[in-house]
């Protein structure tokens, strides 16, 4: 990874695309490696695949019936049908017929090669299906189900370019042109720390100063619907070397660290404590509610990139988008980094800080008249039953302060594929 490249701590707050900027001109892309095709779906080409066969790589039928001349048939009918000798048998995966002789047929199977000289397959039920000989009652017309070499792909054609997501049907025709492998670019593995005296695991007792860890599970699944492999180290309290312990522990599993909490101003913010140490990590406010405190930069040997979001969950999930998924696609290869902003019409009002872009939680919908997105709950960061319900987030620029209902904005959906 490069050395990040930040303005020292600065007054103001440091615009969102600004930050997004620099953190992305850190990370670089993971090396490629060639991959079985099973491990790549999702994953990005690295390499140009040019077609190494043709396909079909043969001349082959297309229907259970007769190779014949099409000649030899050319006057065939329900009342005056032709009949022809049946030399042999060809099924799919054998080639003992090479040729067929003017004046005979051969039984061929779907798939099965033709044999040279045989112009038209007749389909069974255009025929007796006879065996030593057959009776056929519809002429062919000259090629017909017939699939001719290189009808499909032919050898030498540019098949899949470097950077294609490879999806079900891409797998499908590299194993059909005979790839085992190919070149991509690995999932990320992410390290999802969350910090906290006051956090518990789900599914333990709670006591009345504590709070359950939802933020590890709300990263974690983020990071691996983003694409990554996610590991979610449980809960580290609020002391430093307990979390200098732990991110040490993680550094050699992780091509990238995500933390939430103890970045902003209080009396127990390790995480702020701990990695201020470290020359090459930046904190400070950027211009964007939920999501003001922000730290980013590399640690350890390898420099590996850390995220160190704020630790109310709405403000951490937003960072996430915002910062951490670009991150991981960078990281991937995958284009575009940045999850695609689309139109709809706002259904209510909504008032938004100066100076700072407010990510606000929506629900969006959309029929024949246009896609409608109304704003979910308040402003308030920790609201995350408002952000389950919510499905995008309403983008306000930083030098909005109000839009009415009726206005067209800037939407992200959420659980869309990019
Ligand atoms: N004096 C100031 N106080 C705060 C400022 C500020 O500028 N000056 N900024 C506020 C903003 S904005 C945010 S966002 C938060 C960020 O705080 P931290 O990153 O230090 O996070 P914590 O203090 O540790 O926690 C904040 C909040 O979130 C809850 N939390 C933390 N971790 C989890 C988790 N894993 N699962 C669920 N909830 C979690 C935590 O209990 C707190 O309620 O700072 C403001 N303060
Ligand atoms: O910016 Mo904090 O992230 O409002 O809640």
């Amino acid at each position: 990874m490069a050395e990040p490249d930040f303005p020292p701590a600065q007054p103001g707050l440091l615009p969102v695309g600004d930050y997004l900027d620099r953190i992305l001109a850190t990370i670089s892309p993971l090396p490629a490696f060639p991959q079985p095709l099973m491990e790549a779906l999702g994953l990005a080409l690295a390499e140009d695949v040019v077609a190494p066969i043709s396909l079909p790589s043969f001349d082959n039928s297309a229907m259970d019936g007769y190779a014949v001349v099409t000649e030899d048939v050319a006057g065939a009918t329900e009342d005056d049908p032709v009949v022809l000798p049946v030399v042999g048998e060809i099924g799919a995966g054998q080639s003992s017929i090479l040729a067929l002789s003017p004046g005979s047929a051969v039984k061929i199977m779907t798939g099965a090669p033709v044999p040279a000289g045989a112009t038209a397959i007749v389909p069974y039920e255009w025929t007796d299906r006879g065996v030593a000989q057959v009776r056929i009652a519809q002429a062919p017309s000259a090629g017909q189900h017939i699939r001719p070499l290189g009808d499909d792909i032919a050898e030498g054609d540019m098949l899949l370019e470097e950077g294609t997501v490879l999806g079900p049907r891409h797998l499908g025709m590299l194993a059909a042109v005979g790839r085992a492998t190919v070149r991509t670019r690995p999932r990320p593995r992410v390290v999802v720390i969350s910090t906290g005296s006051e956090l518990r695991d789900p599914g333990t007792p709670l006591g009345h100063d504590s709070i359950y860890d939802g933020n590890s599970y709300l990263l974690a699944a983020a990071a691996r619907a983003a694409g990554a492999i996610a590991y979610r180290v449980g809960i580290v309290p609020d002391e430093t070397h307990a979390f200098t312990e732990a991110l040490s522990d993680q550094l050699v599993r992780a091509d990238l660290v995500v933390t939430s909490g103890g970045v902003s101003e209080g009396d127990f913010d390790v995480v702020k404590e701990s990695l201020s140490q470290h020359g090459t990590m930046w904190f400070g406010g950027v211009g964007m509610q939920p999501g003001k405190p922000q730290g980013f930069g590399t640690v350890g040997d390898d420099a590996t990139p850390v995220f160190t979001l704020p630790g109310n969950p709405v403000s951490s999930y937003v960072s996430f988008e915002t910062f951490v998924l670009p991150a991981i696609r960078r990281m991937m290869g995958k284009l575009p980094y940045v999850r695609p902003t689309s139109r709809a019409r706002l259904t209510h009002g909504l008032s938004s800080p100066d100076g700072k872009v407010q990510m606000v939680r929506g629900l969006y919908d959309s029929d024949r008249g246009g896609t409608f997105v109304s704003p979910v709950g308040g402003h308030g960061s920790h609201l995350i039953g408002d952000l389950a319900t919510a499905n995008c987030l309403i983008e306000v620029p930083a030098d909005t302060t109000a839009i009415a209902a009726g206005e067209m904005v800037a939407i992200r959906k959420l659980d869309e594929e990019f």
